[in-house]
């Protein structure tokens, strides 16, 4: 049945072709001959082919943006069609390390059956034409066709095809993706001079109870990020694009990118990390831009570093030419880039908050910097980023959701001491975290009755071990974080005290 399916559908091709023919025919064959044939060809041609089709192509016609419908029957047709199919493709899927993922390979046709109907799948080969394949092409002339999927069925069943098959295929679609959900982590990267994402599976350790941050800012977050997800019609309402800026800026290791994670976590939205360096110019990053999907976080981490580049050009732009209000901002990303095309404010803007920020729902933009101060206002004004969140320097209570994460402590004899050295001197999360982490002398008595044990500690004995253990990691812990606390306090008032001898001497 297959076979034939495939002849219809070449005669058909034959027929078009030879209808394409006779409406060219020279002038001296007689009027009427013409109109009568060539308006009996396709009369004819669809007389004997029973058969139709649809084709979904990989990327949408104008190849600028990836075809979601390509993606889902791929994932529909893994789900229900593999059985009877003999030319499979495996590879490792992002859910686990070791089961593979199975689906159809080029040019392998399978059957499907829906509602007494049979629909008949084949998935055509990249550039098809040039292979010696048959699919017709959407983009004639063109070497490099994207792969598609072509469905043909019987003629009679198109209105079942097109009002119940196809929408069930892209329910099921989100059902499995519902279920097998395994949030990935993009980075965009530059081959053959073209950009495009490419992902892992991303399971952030981060969570928000983890972060170590003034505990109302951290629920306030939390209550803005749950605002925003359940947002949708209020943003339809008031006719905003449905998407939240967030500026995350402090001190190097202060948990901006801790932050991201925890953020992903909370919302099990994927993230899509943008590297505006190797973005040849705006198209490309408008095109990256098209190929982020609904439900993710799109970050760009430290952007300050992009912009004393923007800004030194703005600078030296103005002192040389005359004063001009509407000249573009042109941020020169790297040497590589500088004779190609650039990636502009503007460019960047609009793919925050522009036109183009609106093809797409469910987004998060999140800026990390270091230096808020050197960002361009134009950047993080509020509307683009509606939240400026500060991570600061390790006081005393971040350090106790630290020492509750780190060692499993809520109180100690130290804790006192240690609150009032962080609030004397600026030290980041990131370094205090590191203070806690148990290392030391692995060889005492209890290490190695534990290890013994295999690190399951079955009866009363082994568990009071464990505890006696986790005690003794925390006092070393505690005792090295004050150790290296009074150190850095005493160097901080190092160039005081010189002053001060100075100014005694004199
Ligand atoms: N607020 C925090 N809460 C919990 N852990 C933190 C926090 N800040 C830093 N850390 C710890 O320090 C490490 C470094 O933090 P992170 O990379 O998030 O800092 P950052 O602000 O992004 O730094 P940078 O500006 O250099 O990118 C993290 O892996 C985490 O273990
Ligand atoms: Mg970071």
């Amino acid at each position: 049945m297959a076979l034939s399916v495939e002849k219809w559908v070449g005669f058909g091709s034959a027929m078009a072709g030879f209808g394409l023919l006779w409406s060219r025919m020279p002038e001296h064959v007689h009027d009427e001959a013409r109109y009568i044939i060539s308006s009996l060809v396709p009369m004819v041609m669809s007389y004997f082919n029973p058969y139709e089709q649809i084709t979904i192509s990989e990327y949408g016609e104008e190849r600028f943006r990836r075809n979601k419908f390509f993606d889902a029957v791929s994932t529909y047709l893994r789900s229900e069609c593999l059985d009877h199919a003999s030319k499979l493709k495996a590879e490792l899927g992002n859910n686990s390390k070791y089961d593979p993922l199975i689906s159809l390979d080029e040019n392998q046709e399978v059957v499907d059956n829906f509602g007494g109907a049979r629909m008949w799948w084949r998935l055509y080969p990249k550039s098809a034409k040039n292979k010696g394949g048959t699919v017709i092409s959407l983009f004639p002339g063109d070497s490099d066709e994207p792969r598609c999927y072509r469905l043909v069925f019987h003629k009679r069943h198109r209105k079942l095809v097109v009002d119940s098959y196809l929408p069930s295929v892209v329910r099921k679609w989100h059902e499995l993706i519902a279920t097998n959900r395994q949030r990935l982590l993009f980075t965009n990267h530059s081959q053959d001079g073209k950009s495009h994402w490419i992902s892992v599976p991303y399971n952030p350790p981060a969570k928000f109870d983890m972060l170590a941050m003034d505990h109302s800012k951290k629920v306030e977050i939390m209550e803005d990020l749950t605002a925003f997800r359940e947002a949708k019609e209020y943003h339809s309402k008031v006719g905003k694009a449905w998407k939240r800026g967030y500026l995350l800026h402090g001190p190097p290791g202060t948990g901006k990118s801790t932050m991201i994670g925890a953020m992903a976590n909370f919302l099990e939205y994927d993230v899509y990390d943008l590297d505006l360096t190797s973005i040849k110019d705006n198209a490309e990053l408008r095109k990256l831009f098209l190929d982020t999907t609904d439900r993710s976080i799109i970050v760009i981490e430290d952007i300050d570093a992009i912009e004393v580049e923007l800004t030194t050009k703005r600078k030296s732009k103005e002192a040389a030419e005359e004063k001009d209000d509407n000249h573009l901002v042109t941020i020169e990303l790297s040497d590589k880039n500088k004779d190609k095309g650039k990636v502009t404010l503007s460019g960047l803007l609009s793919f925050v908050d522009g036109l183009w920020s609106a093809c797409g729902t469910e987004r998060i933009f999140v800026f990390t910097t270091n230096h808020v101060d050197r960002l361009d206002p134009a950047l993080i004004r509020r509307g683009r980023m509606d939240r400026h969140i500060e991570m600061s320097y390790c006081r005393f209570e971040a350090f106790k959701m630290l020492a509750k994460s780190y060692l499993d402590i809520t109180e100690h004899s130290l804790f006192g001491e240690i609150g009032q050295l962080l609030d004397e001197i600026d030290t980041t999360p990131a370094d205090v975290a590191d203070s806690l982490m148990p290392r030391g002398k692995r060889n005492s008595e209890i290490d190695r009755l534990l290890d013994e044990m295999n690190g399951a500690p079955a009866d009363v004995a082994g568990n009071l071990m464990l505890r006696v253990k986790r005690r003794r990691e925390a006092d070393g812990c505690l005792a090295r974080l004050v150790e290296t606390l009074k150190k850095a306090k005493m160097k901080s008032a190092a160039p005081a005290m010189d002053s001060m001898e100075e100014a005694k001497e004199d």
